[in-house]
């Protein structure tokens, strides 16, 4: 496997794979955020028509929401599993997503700069170097193209809200399914893209509210939250 990869991470995924697309699975809270996030990259990067890659696309919910905006979406990821469950949901869905097994850096050494926008959401948080898979985001996107990241803060909160809320008190998510020391502040994330050759664009929070069991955008980046950002060399 790939050098920037944790095999434990990515057979997490592929174990749960086959329940992807069941809304009321493990994957609730990805199928509960699609919505907000998608209306999020499309408001900036107009996806209609763009050539799209969705690094760490699991079993393709965010890809599959940007092709039905129009985009033509590549997918990739490193669980054969997750990929497998992708592939077949296109049948039910119609849709078109080109998806391969590739890691984010292997796919930049065979298509540098060859898309207008590059998504990789709640990813960065599962490989041992997120610098390394920033950097080649960087590299697969053209110059002026967006690059979109989410991911979770790491910080007291974080802790309390990721992990122990999400996994042992509301069990929204299987234990084990995130690990606190991978957790990236905004800080570490901004200086990852900055190195990369990314100019920041916008920040913002994703908060769930257990009473309304509803998850909304805003200002608080505590625990969950994500980034634009545009390839500026
Ligand atoms: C939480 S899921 C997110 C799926 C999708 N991005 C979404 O938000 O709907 C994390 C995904 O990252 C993949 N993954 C973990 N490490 C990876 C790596 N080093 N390279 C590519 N994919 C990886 C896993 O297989 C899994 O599909």
């Amino acid at each position: 496997m790939n050098a920037n990869a944790d095999p434990a991470e990515v057979q997490k995924f592929s174990d749960l794979a086959h329940r992807w697309w069941d809304p009321a699975s493990e994957f609730k809270p990805l199928h509960e955020i699609n919505p907000l996030r998608l209306d999020w990259i499309d408001d900036q990067a107009m996806l209609a028509g763009k050539d799209v890659l969705d690094v760490g696309c699991g079993g393709g919910i965010l890809s599959e929401g940007m092709a039905a905006r129009g985009a033509r979406v590549t997918g990739i990821d490193l669980s054969e599993k997750a990929l497998g469950v992708a592939r077949l949901h296109l049948f039910e869905s119609g849709l078109k997503v080109d998806y391969h097994h590739a890691s984010a850096e292997a796919f930049a050494d065979a298509h540098p700069a060859r898309f207008d926008v590059v998504t990789c959401m709640e990813m960065l948080e599962h490989v041992p170097d997120p610098g390394s898979t920033v950097a080649a985001c960087t590299r697969l996107v053209k110059p002026g193209g967006m690059v979109f990241f989410s991911t979770l803060n790491r910080n007291p909160k974080s802790y309390l809200f990721a992990v122990i809320g999400a996994e042992y008190v509301l069990k929204l998510l299987p234990r084990g399914t995130h690990d606190y020391a991978k957790f990236i502040k905004p800080s570490e994330l901004s200086r990852h893209a900055r190195e990369a050759g990314l100019e920041s664009r916008e920040l913002i929070g994703m908060s769930y509210n257990p009473f309304s069991q509803a998850y909304s955008l805003g200002r608080n980046t505590d625990v969950n939250y994500l980034m634009s950002a545009v390839r500026v060399r």
